[in-house]
């Protein structure tokens, strides 16, 4: 029926038959899964069944007793076809105000209750949903839509567990070739705290020790756009759109929701970060009541917080589980946010579907501050990752950008030796250089480490090839040494990790077949620091490994 012709017969109704028929029609539209629609209909028919109901009980004497209860119950029984419409349009805040008006009609109302419960779970409000989907259970239509309740009965338990205790597995998705659906997770914030930070703003730190591999947080987008983008410029047209995208699914869900829109609007702008509020963390716990804002978000606004806080997904310290490399996503993380960048990192992220993970990817002291990395900081002397800082809008103060920078500056044999990169100078030769070079310059320790990362290109190009290893293995030291130091400073990495792997591979042929046990778990351990305790069975972490 065109909109037109059912408005027209609208008006040729009295109000009982107007109701009727914007009953079956808003039904139809439900069940055609036209969502907007169906909301709107239904709105029409909540307001009329509203006056109808007060105008009967205005009335003396009521023509039928039986009316008034008739059309409370359709009331509540629209409301809650409306309320189930507006949260399949992600809109949970009204969803859940018509669940709540329908309650108030019906309390044990059975298919409300259901609708609340899902509501509250797509709000991480995993213990009330659980109350709530407990509640149904009593209801005696419950007998008939029992496996549907206790599922998810069961399901609230899982991820009401997960949120308290942080005891997340992704090892059989992994074994399964991530099979399906990204597996849905639970929201989790460890022992963390927001705080004044020494590098930019506030930051991220941790109130207790977490060793290396431990969850930090687990946090549900606001909104991501993913996709292959291809090359040249059908690619980047690509990328704006989905950009384009992006910034209006965040511009909607700050409309639609209150909360969404209070923790938006605690990120950065990049403008005068030291004189910000420093939030609770509290306030992303979504169980937490909070105190809505009545600060406003305007466009100029809100596309200077994107600019800020979005992560793109194809940088090296984020991994996106179950999808290849070609992938380019974007999203905005509230929690996440916090997170300022360093060189020296000590955490980093996996994304899973909506969610993104950060764990801790080296052990962290308690009080330390929480990092990872917005850019590639492995291969990277201090001149490019200052390009790279700066296309961030910020010059990095890290402790290794300072100590790389006043060895530059006092150090005329760096200058040559990178000169002789951009020239192509021979990879073990540079290495040889560099390694000579910190005996000179009395570098030692921890800050070995710090060098080898940033020229670590020349170093993976000598350890990858026979001939150079041939000519310059015996000069420089073990593969194994380098790739620990450097680990110890910026935590384990993808390419560190490829690179033992193929060392032990290449042993293994020689050995014939034998692997090494103590190589073994240098090469768990990196898996764990690159991936998280999230893989916690050995053959998922194998497979991720190409062990398998
Ligand atoms: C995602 S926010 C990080 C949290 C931010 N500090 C805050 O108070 O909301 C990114 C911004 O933090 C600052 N920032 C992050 N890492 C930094 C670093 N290593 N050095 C200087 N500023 C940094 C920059 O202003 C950057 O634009």
């Amino acid at each position: 029926m065109g909109g037109e012709q059912f408005e027209q017969e609208e008006d040729a109704q009295g109000p009982m038959e107007l109701l009727q028929s914007l009953r079956s029609k808003a039904t139809e539209l439900l069940l055609r899964e036209e969502w907007d629609e169906s909301i709107h209909v239904y709105t029409k028919f909540i307001d009329l069944s509203r006056s109808e109901i007060s105008n009967l009980s205005g009335s003396d004497p009521d023509p039928d007793p039986d009316s008034i209860p008739k059309l409370r119950k359709s009331l509540c029984l629209a409301l809650c076809n409306r309320a189930e419409a507006r949260a399949r349009l992600r809109d949970f805040s009204e969803a859940m105000r018509d669940c709540d008006r329908a309650l108030e009609i019906e309390t044990t109302h059975f298919k409300t209750l259901l609708c609340k419960g899902k509501v509250l779970l797509g709000l991480s409000k995993y213990s009330s949903a659980l109350e709530c989907f407990k509640t149904a259970l009593l209801d005696p239509q419950a007998s008939d839509n029992l496996e549907t309740v206790t599922g998810y009965i069961e399901k609230c338990k899982k991820l009401d567990f997960q949120a308290k205790t942080g005891a997340f597995d992704l090892s059989d998705w992994i074994l399964s070739g991530f099979r399906g659906r990204s597996p849905e997770l639970a929201e989790f914030i460890g022992s963390i705290e927001i705080k004044k930070s020494e590098v930019s703003g506030r930051g991220l730190f941790a109130t207790k020790s977490i060793v290396a591999g431990a969850l930090i947080l687990v946090t549900k987008a606001v909104a991501t756009e993913r996709g292959i983008l291809g090359s040249g410029e059908s690619g980047e047209k690509a990328q704006l759109i989905m950009w384009k995208n992006f910034i209006e699914e965040v511009a909607e869900s700050v409309r639609k929701c209150d909360r969404t829109r209070r923790l938006v609007l605690a990120l950065s702008t990049g403008q005068d970060e030291d004189s910000l509020e420093i939030p609770e963390i509290s306030l992303f716990r979504p169980e937490e009541a909070f105190e809505s804002s009545k600060q406003s978000l305007d466009t100029e606004k809100l596309l200077s917080i994107l600019d800020v806080n979005s992560l793109v997904e194809d940088a090296v310290s984020g991994k996106v589980m179950g999808k290849n490399r070609d992938y380019y996503g974007v999203g905005l993380w509230t929690l996440a946010s916090f997170i300022n960048h360093s060189c020296i990192p000590n955490a980093r992220r996996l994304h899973v579907g909506d969610y993104v993970i950060v764990h801790a990817s080296r052990d962290v002291k308690a009080g330390e501050e929480i990092t990872f990395a917005y850019f590639d900081v492995l291969s990277s002397p201090l001149e490019k990752r200052r390009e790279m800082a700066e296309s961030w809008g910020f010059r990095c103060g890290c402790s290794r950008c300072k100590f790389e920078s006043v060895l530059n500056v006092s150090n005329q044999e760096i200058r040559e030796i990178e000169m002789g990169l951009e020239r192509g100078v021979d990879a073990g030769n540079a290495v040889y250089m560099v390694e000579e070079g910190m005996k000179r310059w009395k570098v030692k320790g921890k800050d070995k480490g710090l060098l080898r990362a940033s020229y670590w290109g020349v170093y993976d190009e000598v350890y990858n090839s026979e001939r150079l290893m041939k000519r310059w293995g015996r000069k420089i030291p073990l593969m194994e040494v380098v790739v620990d130091s450097v680990c110890d400073v910026i935590g384990s990495d993808e390419r560190l990790m490829k690179m033992v792997v193929e060392g032990m591979m290449k042993k293994k042929k020689n050995n014939g077949g034998c692997s090494n046990v103590a190589e073994m778990e240098r090469i768990m351990k990196l898996g764990k620091g690159v991936y998280g305790k999230v893989v916690s069975k050995k053959k998922a972490m194998k497979t991720l490994l190409g062990l398998e």
